[in-house]
């Protein structure tokens, strides 16, 4: 059994989130079914080696033209570099304008195949296979691809939705734990957003999902695939609403900045850390209680993840992060922005941060 989720509402091209089991091997008629003139796969190493010819075999069964490129696995494969080989690889395959790219991986893949098809020929179409619970759960979704610079997160990118989304479940039983826990990490996010009876079923019947439990895990991507497709649908570029989306991520990426993109801490631990850090900080500011604090820390911690900075093996300096986080996106005229909390399932945009009261709390949370 399948469950479909259309993602609808903006300028562009609507498209299903198909979620279920035995997607890879389908992959091949669902992609044909959009008739392109070929296939071709952007996948990493690790991705490839497990899954990869599942999904070739599927396409070559449909009929497909079909080959694949790989980039190595790690937040590092988000480069100029990386970019620059995969387009080059699609050039040389002599893909034209109705070739299709599939996405076949993580949420760098995806970001980094998006990207890829965005740009190439001034943008083909794309379909997204993610293979982790993070990239099901929301990388695949909503269109926004991007690469990283030594100068931050996500930089460099554009807003290019995919044709289609094939989460299947069964991929997700070879990731190791601490990917699952990585994926977790945004789905806890959707529940501290937006719904905080999602956000209790999380830390109770559902808790068996953050170990790899396919049950649980199922209904946790089609929820938060129904969350992030809502918000999306209002709201594509991120002119109000979808900013919401980003909570935790303005501490989160400029902590994965600073660790230079490294395997210190995922892409999920770092906003696992900056969700914990965002209602603590409200807290703070007595924008929400220090109980409704203590409770999102609590879920956050009890699915394995971290929530303070001494969780994380490096000396961060207050000054560091805050210049990091006046880089970030959101924030206008050199003022942070941040998401901050009322309570779980409450959270909003303050545009208006003040960057000594942030420093003092950084300074509070052991920064230097
Ligand atoms: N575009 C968006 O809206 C969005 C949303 C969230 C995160 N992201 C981005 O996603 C990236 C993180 O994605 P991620 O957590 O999926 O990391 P990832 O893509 O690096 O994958 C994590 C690891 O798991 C391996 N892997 C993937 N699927 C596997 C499988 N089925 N079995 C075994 N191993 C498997 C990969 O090879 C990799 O080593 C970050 O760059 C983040 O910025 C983007
Ligand atoms: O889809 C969104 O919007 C998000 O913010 C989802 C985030 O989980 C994701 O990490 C996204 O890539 C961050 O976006 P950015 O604009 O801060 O780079
Ligand atoms: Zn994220």
């Amino acid at each position: 059994m399948t469950t479909t989720i259309l993602v609808s509402g903006g300028a562009f091209a609507p498209y299903d989130v198909v979620v279920g089991r035995g997607l890879l091997k389908a992959a091949g008629a669902e992609v044909a079914a959009l008739k392109p003139t070929r296939a071709f796969i952007v996948s990493d190493e690790t991705v490839a080696a497990i899954h990869g010819e599942t999904v070739r075999a599927s396409l070559a069964a449909a009929g497909l033209a079909t080959g694949m490129v790989t980039v190595p696995a790690g937040e590092a494969s988000k480069s100029f570099e990386q970019l620059e080989a995969v387009l080059d690889r699609l050039l040389v395959e002599g893909l034209d304008r109705k070739s299709m790219v599939v996405a076949l991986g993580g949420g760098v893949v995806g970001d980094l195949a998006g990207l890829a098809a965005a740009l190439f020929m001034r943008g083909i179409d794309f379909v997204q296979v993610p293979t982790t619970l993070l990239a099901q759960v929301d990388s695949s979704v909503g269109g926004k691809t991007a690469i990283d610079t030594p100068r931050g997160k996500n930089l460099i990118g554009a807003f290019h939705q995919p044709r289609r989304v094939l989460a299947d479940i069964e991929a997700l039983a070879t990731l190791p734990v601490r990917q699952v826990r990585s994926g977790w990490a945004e789905v806890l996010k959707h529940g501290l957003i937006c719904d905080a009876a999602f956000f209790d079923w999380l830390g109770g019947e559902g808790a068996a999902g953050a170990s790899g439990d396919p049950d649980a895990l199922e209904r946790a991507v089609i929820r938060s695939v129904e969350i992030k497709a809502q918000i999306v649908g209002e709201d594509e570029k991120e002119a109000g609403r979808r900013a919401l989306l980003n909570l935790g991520h303005t501490f989160g990426h400029a902590l994965e900045a600073e660790l230079a993109f490294g395997d210190t801490l995922t892409h999920g631990e770092a906003v696992a850390l900056g969700c914990a850090m965002a209602f603590r900080y409200s807290a703070q500011q007595s924008l929400c209680s220090a109980a409704e604090a203590e409770r999102a820390e609590a879920g956050i911690r009890a699915a394995g993840l971290p929530t303070r900075l001494s969780d994380v093996d490096h000396n961060f300096a207050a000054d560091a992060l805050i210049a990091r986080m006046a880089g970030d996106k959101k924030a206008e005229g050199g003022r942070l922005t941040l998401i901050l909390a009322r309570a779980i399932g409450d959270v909003f945009t303050d545009k208006n941060v003040d960057a000594g009261a942030v420093r003092a709390f950084l300074i509070g949370e052991g920064a230097a």
